[in-house]
C-alpha cells in the first residue's frame, strides 16, 4: 500500500516581474519530445527541524517567493505549449498572468526509506511528483510540488515537459531557483543571477540545413494518425503502460574509488585481450557500461535474445559553431547500438565488450551528431519484440547535489520517470568528489538478481 499523502494546497506561482509576453518557437531538438512522458525528479532534503509550523511559515513561503523571482528570468516555464491551427508545429507561449502549478503536501512516508540504499516499491515515489497538465489544446511547461515529511525533511518534486527543456536546462533552472532562495534567506537582495544560470533564448543558434524538423514532424504525424484518433495536433502526452505493482527502486552509490577499480579492471582485461586497444574510460563510459552489463545479466534468459543501448548526447559543445551552455531548450541527440545479443555481455568478457562499444560510441561523436536523430527514428521500429533496450536518464555532469535552497545539499535526487522503460538514472555522486549515483527500477525478482551482481565487479 502506498503511504498516504495529504494535499494542503494547489496554487499558481506567477513570475514576479512579468510585464511582457513571449513566444518561443520549438526547434527540431524540442519537437522530438512533444508527445512524450515528462521527466520527473524528486529532490529530498533531510531536515529534522521541518515541523509543520516551520514548513508553513518558512520553507514554503521562501520556496514560493524565490520561485516567483526565478521565473522572471525563465518566463517560458510559466507558459504553455499551444498549437495554432494555421501553424505547422506547436509553439511555447508565455502570456501575462500565466502561472506554474505549485502543490503543497504532507506525506506519512518514511523519509529514510525513500532516500536510502535499500530497495523500496517504486509506487512510493508517485505521490511526490506533481501532475503536468496536458490536454489536446495545450501543455504546461513545468509543475512543482513541495512535500513535508514531518520532523524528517521535505522534498521538491518536478515534472518537466521534455519538449520545453532538456536535463541541462532543467538543472540550470533548478540551480537558479535554489540560488535565489538561498540568497533570500541570507537576506542578500538584488544580487544578479550568475551568467551561467541566465538562459539564452536565441533560437537562431540552432541550424537545420537538412530540414530534420520536417522529418521529426512527419514521424509524429504518422504515429498520431494511428494513436490519437487522427488528431495530429493533439498536445496530450501519449499514454505509457502502468509499471507493474511489484516494481522496486534501488540506488547504487559508486565512489570515485569504485569507479577507479572498474577502470583498472577494464585496462587490465583490455591489454591482456587478443585485440588490445586504448579505450575512452571516462566516468560515463565506465559506469554506464557496468550498469548495462549487470542489467543484461540480471535479466538472464536466452543468451541469443536481442539487447541494445541508447544514451543521450548533449550536442551544445559538439555542434559547429558550439551552442552556449546556457542555451534554453533542448539540444540533445543520442548514440545507440541496438542490434546486440545478450550473450556478448553475459560471459567473463561481458563488461569489457560493453565498454569497448560504449567507448567507440562516444569517440565517434562529432558535429554530425544531430543526424543521429534520423537514424534513431529509423532504428526504433525495427527493434525485435522482447528486445532489452537499456537507456540512461540524467547525467553525471549536472551537479544536482549542488542544489542547496538554504537547507543544505540534497539527501537524494531521484528520477522517477525511469519507470517508463528500462532506464538507468545517472547523477554525479552526493560526495562531490567524483562518485556517481545509479538508479534502477525493475521488477522485484530482477532487482534481487541485480543487487547480487552489482558488488561483484567492485571487489579489488
Ligand atoms: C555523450 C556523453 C554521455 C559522453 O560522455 P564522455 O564519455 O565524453 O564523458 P564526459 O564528456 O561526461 O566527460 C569526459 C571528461 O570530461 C570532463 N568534462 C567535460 N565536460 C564536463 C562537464 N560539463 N562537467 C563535468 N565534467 C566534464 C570530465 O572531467 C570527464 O572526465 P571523467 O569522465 O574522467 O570524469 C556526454 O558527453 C554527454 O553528452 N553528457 C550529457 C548527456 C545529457 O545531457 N543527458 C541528459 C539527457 S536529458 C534527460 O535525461 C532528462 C533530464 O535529465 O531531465
Amino acid at each position: 500500500m502506498v503511504s498516504s499523502l495529504n494535499v494542503i494546497d494547489v496554487s499558481g506561482v506567477t513570475p514576479s516581474d512579468s510585464s511582457e509576453s513571449l513566444t518561443l518557437p520549438l526547434t527540431f531538438f524540442d519537437l522530438i519530445w512533444y508527445n512524450l512522458h515528462p521527466v520527473e525528479r524528486v529532490i529530498f532534503y533531510r531536515l529534522t527541524d521541518a515541523t509543520r509550523p516551520f514548513f508553513d511559515s518558512v520553507i514554503v513561503p521562501n520556496l514560493k517567493s524565490s520561485l516567483s523571482s526565478s521565473l522572471s528570468h525563465y518566463l517560458p516555464l510559466a507558459g504553455k505549449l499551444v498549437w495554432d491551427s494555421l501553424d505547422k508545429k506547436p509553439t511555447l507561449v508565455y502570456s501575462q498572468n500565466d502561472a506554474v502549478s505549485f502543490t503543497i503536501a504532507e506525506s506519512k512516508a518514511v523519509f529514510s526509506l525513500l532516500t536510502g540504499n535499500k530497495p523500496f516499491p517504486t509506487t512510493e515515489l508517485y505521490p511526490l511528483v506533481p501532475e503536468l497538465r496536458t490536454t489536446d489544446e495545450s501543455a504546461s511547461a513545468v509543475s512543482f510540488q513541495v512535500t513535508l515529511f514531518p520532523n524528517q525533511g521535505f522534498c521538491v518534486g518536478v515534472a518537466a515537459h521534455h519538449a520545453v527543456l532538456d536535463g541541462k536546462t532543467t538543472t540550470m533552472f533548478l540551480k537558479s531557483w535554489a540560488y535565489t532562495c538561498k540568497l533570500q534567506q541570507d537576506q542578500t537582495v538584488n544580487a544578479p543571477l550568475p551568467q551561467d544560470l541566465t538562459p539564452i533564448y536565441d533560437r537562431t543558434v540552432i541550424k537545420d540545413p537538412n530540414d530534420i524538423e520536417t522529418e521529426v514532424m512527419n514521424h509524429w504525424k504518422s504515429k498520431l494518425e494511428i494513436i490519437s484518433d487522427g488528431n495530429v495536433k493533439s498536445l496530450k502526452i501519449l499514454p505509457t503502460p502502468e509499471p507493474s505493482p511489484d516494481v522496486v527502486r534501488f540506488t547504487l552509490d559508486l565512489t570515485r574509488e569504485d569507479i577507479q577499480t572498474l577502470r583498472e579492471r577494464l585496462k587490465r582485461e583490455s591489454s591482456a585481450s587478443s585485440s588490445p586497444k586504448e579505450l575512452r574510460l571516462s566516468t560515463f563510459v565506465v559506469t554506464f557500461s557496468y550498469a548495462f552489463t549487470c542489467l543484461v545479466r540480471a535479466r538472464g534468459g536466452d543468451p541469443k535474445r536481442p539487447v541494445g543501448y541508447v544514451f543521450s548526447v548533449d550536442c551544445r559543445s559538439l555542434l559547429d559553431p558550439p551552442i552556449p551552455s546556457n542555451y534554453f531548450g533542448n539540444c540533445l541527440s543520442a548514440s545507440f547500438n541496438m542490434k546486440l545479443t545478450a550473450e556478448t555481455f553475459m560471459g567473463e568478457e561481458g563488461f569489457l565488450n560493453a565498454a569497448r562499444m560504449v567507448s567507440d560510441s562516444v569517440e565517434e561523436l562529432d558535429e554530425t551528431v544531430a543526424f543521429n536523430i534520423r537514424k534513431i527514428f529509423a532504428a526504433y521500429p525495427s527493434l525485435p519484440p522482447g528486445a532489452q533496450l537499456i537507456s540512461a536518464s540524467g547525467s553525471t555532469r549536472f551537479g544536482v547535489y549542488g542544489l542547496d535552497f538554504g537547507w543544505g545539499k540534497p539527501e537524494r535526487v531521484a528520477i522517477v520517470s525511469i519507470d517508463q522503460g528500462e532506464v538507468i538514472s545517472m547523477a554525479d555522486g552526493r560526495d562531490g568528489i567524483g562518485g556517481v549515483e545509479l538508479g534502477f527500477s525493475l521488477k522485484k525478482h530482477e532487482m534481487d538478481n541485480l543487487i547480487d551482481l552489482l558488488p561483484e565487479g567492485l571487489k579489488i
